[in-house]
């Protein structure tokens, strides 16, 4: 597939994106797209609103893994662009629009001309949330058809178009979902001393949480605490009787991610004593990190430097991905794709260059045929 199919394939996905397990309409294009390739080479199975697609190798000794995810973010898109998303209150605002399309980029080549090994595309649902990866390894297509190494992209807004980047070991952070519920008594605006005030508990608690970034974690490890969206209380006069706060917590190893919220239940558990309230904290979905294996790395680092790209050393991120799960079973990696937009991923007014696909293609496609 080349460019211009390419960008047209893209432009198609990015106007439906779809919250995780709700992928059906991505899931009905991707399917209508990959039965109209030769199908002597094809397998191809679906899973909840993801899709395994084999393709039988010349010599078939070993089997490739390609993982693409599919899903959006709820998010009301701010591009302006005429092929901007048709779901209001949905955006493809991390690229998962152009991991999907240099996917079937690299399926139509290999469709109509196989690599040596077998290769397995994994078009994987709910990568933002509540995470595809580690159920979809169960499938019982992945046992007949185990890879015996995967790898996958990911777009970096930041990097230019024709660089590529990424490291041995650690890439992705431990990621996990944090949502914490305020309970107390509302009250009239003027008699504070009658009411447990949420708004109050719920915002100092906020500012508490960073002390435990700052004084409970070593110094020389990292961590962060994001509190994305608060909501408390009705009205402007009255007390709020409840708050609720949603976030994510990001480490570098997993014993630090338990660390950080047994540290936050031991908070929680002071403010419900400090502001006689009731807190109650779930964890929502936890992403295993993202531990590239090094041979792989290397292996890759030679596909780049063998074409007209470039390579750059990548330094780890705290961005998190359910890929880490397939990672942990099978060895691999995964690169970020440069595809320069002044607005960064997860932000409303992202907009990649498309001629990045082109390069995601013939790297990918590259990269396969030399393992
Ligand atoms: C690459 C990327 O941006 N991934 C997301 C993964 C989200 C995991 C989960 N929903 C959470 O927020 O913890 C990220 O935000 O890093």
């Amino acid at each position: 597939m080349e460019l211009e199919k390419l960008i047209e394939v893209r432009r198609n996905l990015h106007q439906i994106p779809e919250l995780g397990f709700q992928e059906e309409k991505t899931q009905t294009f991707l399917l209508d797209y990959i039965k109209q390739l030769p199908q002597e080479a094809l397998t191809i199975e679906t899973w909840r609103t993801g899709i395994f697609v084999k393709v039988d190798g010349k010599r078939g000794e070993k089997t490739i893994g390609y993982r693409a995810d599919i899903d959006g973010l709820p998010l009301n898109e701010e591009t302006g662009l005429d092929f901007r998303s048709v779901h209001q209150g949905r955006m493809h605002a991390c690229g998962h629009d152009l991991h999907m399309t240099i996917a079937l980029g690299v399926l139509t080549r290999l469709a109509s001309d196989p690599a040596d090994h077998h290769v397995v595309f994994l078009f994987q649902p709910a990568e933002e949330g509540p995470g595809g990866a580690e159920p979809m390894l169960q499938a019982d297509f992945l046992k007949q058809h185990k890879p015996d190494t995967i790898f996958g992209l990911h777009i970096a807004p930041e990097l230019p178009v024709g660089s590529v980047s990424t490291k041995p070991g650690l890439l992705f952070a431990n990621t996990s979902e944090l949502f914490i519920d305020f309970k107390g008594v509302g009250g009239h605006a003027a008699f504070p001393h009658m009411a447990k005030d949420m708004v109050v508990a719920g915002s100092s608690f906020v500012t508490h949480l960073q002390q435990i970034v700052a004084r409970r974690v070593d110094p020389l490890d990292s961590a962060v605490i994001t509190i994305g969206k608060m909501e408390a209380g009705t009205v402007q006069n009255i007390i709020a009787q409840e708050a609720r706060l949603e976030g994510t917590i990001r480490t570098l190893t997993p014993e630090s991610m338990d660390q950080v919220k047994s540290d936050i239940e031991k908070l929680a558990k002071g403010f419900e004593i400090s502001n006689d309230c009731h807190i109650s904290i779930h964890y929502g979905s936890n992403y295993y990190q993202v531990f590239n294996d090094t041979e792989a790395v290397q292996s890759f680092k030679h596909t780049v430097d063998s074409s007209s790209y470039e390579f750059k050393d990548a330094s780890m991120a705290m961005t998190g991905e359910d890929f880490g799960y397939m990672l942990k079973e099978i060895p691999g990696f995964m690169f970020w794709l440069g595809v320069e937009s002044e607005a960064g991923l997860h932000q409303s007014a992202l907009n990649p260059k498309e001629e990045a696909m082109l390069v995601g293609v013939n790297l990918v496609e590259a990269h396969m045929r030399g393992l």
